[in-house]
């Protein structure tokens, strides 16, 4: 999947990437270009758990694992910042329903 934030007027809302396709705790990986972004994850259950800031750099690539997906949510903020574009590449397992 290609995602492309324009400006800092584009950004993703809290979610969790469970679709059903991508089957449970289904490995992602996610590869970005150009801007810089801010990546925070917060857990779903306790909020007494600090959230988590990660850069994404031009040609970073993170990896959601094991119980990202059921445990945490994960957001791109919009930013006020005057920003170039960034482009984000994820990578999905599908689970074909035979
Ligand atoms: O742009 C990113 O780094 C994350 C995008 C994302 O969370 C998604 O496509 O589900
Ligand atoms: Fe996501």
């Amino acid at each position: 999947m290609l995602n492309l934030y324009r400006n800092g007027k584009d950004g993703v809302s809290w979610h969790s990437d469970r679709e059903q396709n991508f089957g449970k705790d289904a490995i992602i990986a996610s590869v970005s270009f150009g801007e810089t972004r801010m990546f925070r994850l917060r857990n779903k259950f306790n909020k007494d758990i600090p959230q988590v800031e990660i850069p994404l750099h031009h040609g970073s690539l993170l990896l959601m694992a094991g119980t990202t997906q059921s445990f945490w949510q994960h957001q791109v903020p919009k930013t006020a910042k005057d920003i170039l574009p960034r482009i984000n590449l994820t990578f999905r397992q599908i689970h074909r329903q035979l």
